[in-house]
């Protein structure tokens, strides 16, 4: 395989049981080097054991992960923090901590691995709050006086302030009112553009899917069953990709499955 043609993220054959339960079951998909991905899929799927597999927050019980082309499963500890150095993360509901500035959660990961001092990094939260329409002066408020707009903001400023290869969106969306969604994937668009990302995204807004994707994976029953343009989600043809875009009851997914 030729490096041109090396999907930024691989994923192969990936499977992962808590007890019983196999929630990933083989899950195979390649993410293209500054494409947009999302994935979908219903609640409990696995989306986000997909996500924390690939961050090496959850150990796979099978399978492949290669990014670059490098196995990443097989990296010592070393590595893989350096690795985890070129990826961002946009947890769900924005994951800041309460305790801390803004500031001093923009740049969290630069203050404790002593790679900023605390002048340095007041100047790049200010820089980077301003690349999410923030003002500077927001970097001395505390997460709790933000609105959850201005939050996700803030969480958007600090996945993007390391100037990640790889961005990962947690439900970027949830719980803003539908213009402050439009705003954040505008803004989501713009960093990962600006970087050059390859952005992963799990969503259940269709909308944003659309806005944020250039292409969609759905996970069910612990495998990728389609990928395609996510554009053309809801008009896809595929009866349970579908089914699932445009929310309806009847389908292919049956509430029995969705329990
Ligand atoms: N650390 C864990 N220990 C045990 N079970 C887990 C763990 N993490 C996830 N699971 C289980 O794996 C399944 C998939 O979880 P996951 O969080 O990936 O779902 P999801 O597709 O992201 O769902 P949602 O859309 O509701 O966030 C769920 O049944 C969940 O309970």
């Amino acid at each position: 395989m030729s490096a041109s043609t090396t999907p930024k993220i691989r994923l192969r054959g990936l499977s992962k049981a808590f007890g019983a339960k196999q929630v990933l079951d083989g899950v195979d998909l390649d993410i293209q080097a500054g494409h947009g991905m999302v994935i979908l899929g219903g609640s409990g799927s696995g989306k986000s054991v997909t996500i924390k597999s690939i961050l090496g927050l959850i150990q796979p019980d099978a399978g492949i992960i290669e990014i670059d082309g490098r196995n990443v499963l097989a990296m010592n500890r070393r590595e893989r923090e350096e690795l985890n150095d070129r990826i961002g993360m946009l947890f769900q509901n924005a994951a800041l901590f309460d305790s801390l500035p803004v500031w001093e959660n923009v740049c969290f990961k630069p203050l404790a691995q002593k790679r900023m001092t605390r002048a340095q990094a007041r100047d790049k939260a200010a820089e980077v709050l301003a690349q999410v329409g923030l003002a500077g002066s927001v970097g001395d408020l505390y997460p709790g006086e933000l609105s959850g707009g201005m939050q996700k903001r803030v969480g958007l400023a600090r996945a993007i302030a390391g100037n990640p290869e790889i961005i990962f969106f947690d439900e970027p969306t949830t719980g803003l009112d539908p213009i402050m969604g439009a705003v954040i994937d505008g803004l989501i668009v713009d960093c990962v553009k600006r970087l050059g990302a390859t952005a992963v995204s799990i969503t259940h807004d269709m909308a944003s899917a659309r806005r944020i994707g250039d292409t969609a994976a759905m996970i069910h029953k612990g495998r990728i069953v389609w990928t395609g343009p996510a554009a053309t989600l809801g008009e896809t043809g595929n009866a349970m990709v579908d089914q699932f875009a445009r929310g309806e009851r009847e389908g292919p997914i049956t509430m029995e499955l969705r329990k």
